[in-house]
């Protein structure tokens, strides 16, 4: 089986002769999970976009499942679910009302929808919410919506940006459960954070963006092998990777 998401030789960015990213080549096998890393800037959400086709690449190609969006839009789309930064919700829909339009639009079956439904509820204490409008709901909470959102289809890629800004620490341990039980089922998981030391915990790969150009990837022997720092932290290495050049 090929990899899941394939990114070759990509160059993006806002700008048409101006890309932010410079030749990024990386891929996501069947039940890996990648770390994307990098200063503020570094061209992580820049990767992102042009992974989810909102923006297009320069140059390159990306391929999810061996197609890219132009040759099918749909099963490109529908293999991932993307979980943004910030979260972006329907203010006059209710929790519930979020949940069964996106189980609606990936045409899931009820049964599957309101067992799965009642037991991300459950794992983010967010039963007593269900009927409440998304306006009525703190930032915490409107996160954890986007996350119910996005493991209700449980899709083979999971695309999360910073998954545990603003999630309190019970959230954050059940999202951490849950993406390995995912994990553990075959989807794969491309996750941008800054908080290294809980995604040393759980990713298998990394790669290290720095002003858009890679400049280290791989697991954490072959980035402790990269950076000559043997027995190094995530943490350790990513400093030696980008310091003096920040
Ligand atoms: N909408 C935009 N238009 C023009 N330039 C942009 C836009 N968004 C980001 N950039 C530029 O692209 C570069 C990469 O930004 P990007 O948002 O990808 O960084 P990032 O690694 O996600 O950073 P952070 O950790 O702060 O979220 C930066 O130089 C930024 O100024």
């Amino acid at each position: 089986m090929g990899p899941i998401l394939q990114v070759d030789a990509l160059y993006g960015g806002y700008l048409p002769n101006k890309p932010v990213l410079h030749d990024l080549t990386f891929s996501i096998l069947q039940g890996e999970m990648m770390g994307l890393i990098g200063l503020n800037g570094a061209g992580k959400s820049t990767t992102i976009k042009n992974i989810l086709g909102l923006l297009q690449p320069q140059k390159g190609t990306i391929r999810i499942n061996g197609l890219t969006l132009a040759e099918q839009p749909l099963p490109y789309r529908a293999t991932y679910a993307y979980v943004p930064e910030s979260p972006e919700l329907y203010e006059e829909l209710t929790i519930r009302e979020h949940l069964e339009l996106t189980a609606m639009a990936y045409g899931l079956s009820r049964e599957d929808y309101l067992s799965r439904s009642h037991a991300l509820l459950e794992q983010f204490h967010m039963q007593d919410k269900l009927n409440s409008f998304a306006s009525h709901l703190s930032k915490g909470m409107k996160q954890k919506v986007m996350i119910m959102n996005a493991f209700l289809i449980e899709p083979s890629l999971y695309i999360i940006d910073e998954p545990f800004l603003g999630l309190d620490p019970l959230a954050i341990r059940s999202l951490l459960e849950l993406m390995v039980k995912m994990k553990n089922k075959g989807a794969s998981f491309l996750i941008s954070s800054h908080i290294l030391s809980t995604i040393e915990k759980y990713c298998d790969n990394y790669v290290v963006l720095h002003r858009g150009h890679m400049v280290a990837q791989g697991n954490l022997v072959e980035l402790r092998d990269q950076s000559e720092l043997p027995a190094a932290s995530l943490d350790d290495i990513f400093y030696k990777l980008v310091k003096g050049d920040s």
